[in-house]
C-alpha cells in the first residue's frame, strides 16, 4: 500500500490578485491533512471517499489504454489528477496498472462541510504524489506542483493553484501564478512532458519564506462556506472589465504583498500596517464589484483584531470561511478568543506545517 498526506493551506495576503498570472500572495501549509491510501486492483480502478455519498467512483481505461473513463460520476479533482499522471505514464512507456484509491480529509467537519482550508488543493496534491510513486516516476516537487495545477484547471480553470503551491512545498510561501489558459491549451495539444517544461511557466515562482515567529498566528472560521469560483467570477468579471479600478487594485495588492515579504518575520510593526491594508483593498474590491467578501462575522474579527493592536483580514475569497489574525507578543489570545465565541466565531487550532525535505524546501521557480 502507498500512502500520501497532503496539508491544507490558508491565504494571508494577495488573493484575487493571485488568479492574474504574476501578481504575488503569500500563503501558508497547515496542519490539517487529507490522506490517499493506494493499493494495486484489477480489472477498474475506485475512489472512495465520504465525499461520494454514493459509493465509490469507478473508472476503467478505453480501448487505446490511455484514456480514464469515469462511471457516472462529474469529472472532478480526483479523475482529473488520474488523468494528467496516467498520460504522463502512457508517454514514458510504462504498462497500465489498475489501483483503488481511499480518501480521508481532515479539511471537512463531520457533517462534511469545508472550512476554506484548501481540500480540492490536497486532494489533487495527494493523488499526484500517490500516482507518482505507484508508477515509480521520479517528480520532483515543481513537477508535482505544475502536474496538480494542469489537472485543476481542467476542472476550475481560474484557479491560482496557490493553494496546490502551499499544500505541495509546505511552509510559508510567496507565489505568482503562470498564465493558465494559455497552459490548458497548451496541454490538450502537446505531450505532459512537454507542457511541464513550457516557458509558460516562467512568470510562475514559488518562494519559502522564513517560518513566522514574530507574529502569532490565529485562524477563526465563520461558517457558511462561499463558492470561490462564484466569487472569483464576481470579482474578476469579463477581460474587457480590467478597468482603472481593477488595475489599482492589483498595483496596490503587489505593492502590498511585496512590502509583506520585505517585512517578513523582522518588522512586524510594518506586517500588521499591510495586513490591516490588505483587508481594505478586499473590502473596496468587495464594494467596486458589488460582491461581499468581508461577511458581517469577518467584519467583527477584523474589527475585534484591529482594537486589540493586532491585524486581521479574511484568507481567501471570504464570503464565509476562515479569517485570519496576526498578533503581536503584548497582546494576549485569551481576550480575543473569548469575544470570538460570543459572535459565534470557531477557533481552528491551526499551526503551519512546515517543509519536510530538501525537495520541498528549497528556493524554486
Ligand atoms: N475528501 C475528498 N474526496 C474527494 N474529493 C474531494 C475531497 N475533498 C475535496 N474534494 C474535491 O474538492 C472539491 C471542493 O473544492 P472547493 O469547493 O474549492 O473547496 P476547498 O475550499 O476546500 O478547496 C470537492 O467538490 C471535491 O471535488
Ligand atoms: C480568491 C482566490 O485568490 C483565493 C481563493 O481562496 P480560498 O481559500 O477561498 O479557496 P478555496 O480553497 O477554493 O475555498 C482564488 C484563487 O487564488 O484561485
Amino acid at each position: 500500500m502507498i500512502e500520501t498526506r497532503a496539508p491544507g493551506k490558508l491565504y494571508i495576503a494577495g488573493e484575487y490578485a493571485v488568479v492574474e498570472p504574476g501578481h504575488p500572495a503569500i500563503l501558508v501549509a497547515v496542519d490539517r491533512y487529507l490522506t490517499v491510501r493506494l493499493t494495486e486492483a484489477i480489472g477498474m480502478g475506485r475512489v472512495h471517499s465520504s465525499r461520494y455519498g454514493h459509493g465509490p467512483v469507478t473508472w476503467v481505461r478505453d480501448a487505446d489504454g490511455d484514456t480514464i473513463v469515469v462511471d457516472h460520476s462529474p469529472f472532478d479533482y480526483v479523475t482529473a489528477a488520474i488523468t494528467i499522471l496516467e498520460r504522463l505514464r502512457s508517454e514514458r512507456g510504462l504498462d497500465p496498472r489498475y489501483f483503488d484509491l481511499h480518501i480521508d480529509s481532515e479539511l471537512d467537519d463531520s457533517s462534511g462541510r469545508k472550512f476554506g482550508l484548501g481540500s480540492s488543493a490536497a486532494v489533487t496534491v495527494a493523488v499526484v504524489d500517490a500516482l507518482d510513486r505507484f508508477y515509480g516516476l521520479g517528480l520532483t516537487a515543481m513537477e508535482r506542483f505544475r502536474l496538480a495545477l494542469l489537472a485543476t484547471i481542467h476542472v476550475a480553470p481560474k484557479a491560482s493553484g496557490g493553494d496546490l503551491a502551499a499544500s505541495t512545498f509546505g511552509g510559508w510561501i510567496a507565489y505568482t501564478a503562470p498564465d493558465r489558459a494559455r497552459l490548458l491549451a497548451l496541454s490538450d495539444a502537446v505531450p505532459v512532458a512537454e507542457v511541464l517544461t513550457a516557458p509558460e511557466w516562467d512568470v510562475c515562482t514559488v518562494r519559502p519564506l522564513p517560518d513566522l515567529t514574530a507574529l502569532r498566528l490565529l485562524v477563526g472560521w465563520t461558517g457558511s462556506p462561499a463558492s470561490t469560483e462564484r466569487l472569483v467570477d464576481r470579482v474578476r468579471m469579463s477581460e474587457d472589465d480590467l478597468d482603472a479600478h481593477y488595475a489599482r487594485f492589483l498595483d496596490d495588492s503587489r505593492t502590498a504583498v511585496e512590502e509583506l515579504v520585505a517585512a517578513w518575520d523582522s518588522d512586524p510593526a510594518t506586517m500588521l500596517e499591510i495586513i490591516r491594508r490588505c483587508r481594505r483593498l478586499l473590502q473596496k474590491l468587495g464594494r467596486l464589484r458589488g460582491t461581499t467578501i468581508e461577511t458581517d462575522q469577518l467584519r467583527t474579527l477584523c474589527d475585534l483584531s484591529e482594537a486589540s493592536g493586532a491585524a486581521g483580514k479574511p484568507s481567501g475569497a471570504g464570503g464565509g470561511d476562515c479569517g485570519i489574525m496576526l498578533l503581536p507578543g503584548d497582546v494576549s489570545d485569551d481576550a480575543v478568543l473569548a469575544t470570538w465565541r460570543e459572535h459565534d466565531i470557531l477557533r481552528l487550532d491551526l499551526r503551519p506545517h512546515l517543509p519536510q525535505t530538501a525537495d520541498t524546501a528549497g528556493a524554486v521557480r
